[in-house]
């Protein structure tokens, strides 16, 4: 605790921003203090224009100094929105001050209880802000509200109720909009990353087995309704073994990313899904591609890899596919998995032939390019 508020303060005196902007720091915050600042000031500038409190007494010097402050703090928050959080900490305090006369000429319960709420304030401030400021809130209204029906007290500190009373109000309003507002963010922002890593491979970015499934099903019922084109392709890297024992987990690694964004280079359609299933096998689904066309991009894109493979440490690494490319056919394919086997099948055909080859059913292409197989692989 302690190190929490030395750390708010330490960051307040060198930091950029301080640990409550931090966490709180978001145009609703800034806004809401503005806002309440610019509100406060304008009602006592009004009342005080109004005559409504006597000039020369101490209600009017308490009066020009809420006005100060409540100016003061909105051009603060409005040059320096990175310093909100402390600007709300310091119209917080100035709150707790004016009501310390207050506390010693009622000393009823209420006030006390307020009292009583202002460290665990302070520490919900500095640890959880929303709780902070909610608390600041109800602990600002609730003794007030309570001691509204005794007319001593009203007479005698009209302007702090005014002031206690509106600042509470607008703090529980904008509080509340933005504890809701903040928790919502969380949870969407929340179950976006679970959504997110459930269905996604972390190395590649690309889909994994669990997201093929739920988008590559959608994408092959679609095409299979509509009987429209749909390519499938399982793209496997040849000795990628030796890859990694030669050069490296990491270089195996980079080659992985490599091919990923090669993927997405070579089918860059909205709609095209590229999945990695595990070790060094993807699969690529093409949405409206005849197979041809899918067969010849495949090539191209196998060609490209082994004509400009990844490097690692300056040194080109031994880089190539085997393909396997199938057509949807509603005859034979009823699901995504009997296309993903059709497709696997053909990419044994590929590594049958040597390696570094596009095979549909129909044709296997080989990539004419020379692929030194590894030695040991031989
Ligand atoms: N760098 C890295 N390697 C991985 C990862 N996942 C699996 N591997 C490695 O991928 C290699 C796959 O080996 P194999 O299935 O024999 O494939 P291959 O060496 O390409 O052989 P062929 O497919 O027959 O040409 C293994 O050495 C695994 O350790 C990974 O995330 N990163």
């Amino acid at each position: 605790m302690i190190r929490l508020i030395r750390r708010h303060f330490a960051r307040l005196l060198y930091g950029k921003q301080d640990a409550l902007s931090d966490t709180l720091l978001n145009p609703d915050l800034v806004r809401l203090i503005l806002l309440t600042n610019a509100a406060l000031m304008g009602f006592f500038l009004v009342t005080g224009l109004a005559g409504l409190f006597p000039l020369g007494s101490l209600h009017a010097v308490v009066l020009g100094a809420l006005i100060f402050i409540h100016l003061g703090s909105a051009a603060a928050t409005w040059l320096s929105p990175e310093r909100s959080g402390t600007i709300l900490l310091f119209n917080l305090l100035i709150y707790c001050a004016g009501l310390v006369p207050i506390i010693l000429s009622v000393p009823t319960l209420f006030p006390a209880l307020f009292t009583a709420l202002i460290p665990v304030m302070l520490a919900f401030l500095i640890i959880n802000s929303s709780a902070g400021l909610l608390t600041t809130a109800v602990a600002a209204t609730l003794p007030f509200l309570l001691e509204a029906g005794n007319q001593e007290m009203l007479s005698y500190v009209q302007i702090l109720i005014y002031e206690m009373t509106l600042g509470a109000s607008a703090l529980v309003t904008g509080t509340l909009g933005m504890l809701l507002r903040s928790l919502l963010q969380r949870l969407h922002a929340t179950l976006e990353k679970l959504s997110h890593s459930a269905t996604h491979d972390p190395l590649t970015g690309a889909l994994n087995r669990r997201g093929l499934k739920e988008h590559g099903e959608v994408l092959f019922n679609t095409h299979y309704r509509t009987v429209s084109p749909l390519a499938l392709a399982v793209i496997d890297l040849d000795y990628f073994k030796h890859v990694n024992d030669t050069f490296g987990h990491d270089a195996g690694d980079h080659v992985l990313k490599y091919l990923t964004d090669l993927i997405h280079r070579f089918f860059k359609r909205k709609s095209d899904l590229v999945a990695r299933l595990g070790g060094d096998e993807f699969v690529l689904i093409a949405a409206n591609t005849p197979l041809d066309l899918a067969h010849q991009r495949l090539t191209e894109m196998a060609r490209h890899l082994q004509e400009n493979p990844p490097r690692w440490n300056g040194e080109p690494l031994p880089v190539a596919l085997s393909i396997g490319v199938e057509a949807l056919d509603i005859n034979s394919h009823h699901a995504l998995k009997d296309l993903l086997k059709a497709a696997d099948k053909l990419v044994y055909r590929a590594k049958e032939k040597g390696r570094s080859h596009v095979c549909a059913p129909h044709a296997c292409t080989p990539i004419l390019l020379s692929f030194e197989p590894p030695t040991a692989a031989r």
